[in-house]
């Protein structure tokens, strides 16, 4: 069963301790909001969640494959962006659901456009294409509001809710208000 779980993890940053005794566990269908003000962590717990930064003190525990979408741009910028996305889902065997993902985004009509000269919000919502075509049961997303206009923050909220739904794990880190029905909230 897929699950995430971290226990009594602490971060430590530059020689600061962010935070410390930090316990969340997440089962299918389950989700948390990660909040707080500007540098006090949120990223750093995205990344000790997808095993890229060791935590300080404590343990991650996962089982099922996580998705990561971070600030950083994932996505080839001078490639088209269907065969951006592309590259990432051919490497879970999963291009044929690029399409279908492309239109639950709104990005169909972009489908040709080189990355580079997608805006902000397009490129945001690029970004959570790859996380949405990975087929991977936790999804880890730092700030995925970032840049997001209404319509397209009820988007995300649709495809969360929707990925919950099929029995996934959403850890959501933001400084934006994002509606998670039923989220646990993670104040750091
Ligand atoms: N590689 C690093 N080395 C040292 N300190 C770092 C490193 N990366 C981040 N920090 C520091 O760790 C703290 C937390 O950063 P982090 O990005 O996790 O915060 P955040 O809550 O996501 O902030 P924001 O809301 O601004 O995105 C910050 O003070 C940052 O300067």
């Amino acid at each position: 069963m897929n699950a995430l779980a971290l226990r009594g993890v602490a971060c430590l940053r530059g020689g600061r301790l962010l935070f410390e005794g930090l316990d969340l566990a997440l089962a299918p269908g389950e989700a948390a909001l990660v909040t707080g003000p500007n540098g006090v962590g949120k990223s750093s717990l995205i990344r000790i969640a997808a095993g890229l930064l060791a935590p300080a003190a404590g343990t991650v525990e996962c089982t099922g494959d996580r998705a990561l979408m971070a600030e950083a741009p994932a996505l080839d910028s001078e490639l088209p962006l269907a065969a951006a996305l592309n590259f990432w889902a051919g490497l879970d065997g999963r291009r044929e659901v690029v399409p279908d993902v492309l239109a639950s985004l709104d990005l169909g009509p972009l489908a040709q456009v080189p990355v580079r000269m997608l805006s902000t919000g397009q490129r945001r919502r690029a970004a959570l294409a790859r996380v949405v075509a990975s087929a991977a049961p936790i999804w880890l997303l730092d700030e995925p509001a970032n840049g997001l206009d209404t319509a397209s923050v009820a988007l995300l909220e649709g495809l969360i809710a929707g990925h919950r739904a099929a029995g996934g794990i959403a850890l959501v880190a933001t400084h934006l208000p994002i509606t998670l029905p039923d989220a646990r909230e993670v104040a750091l």
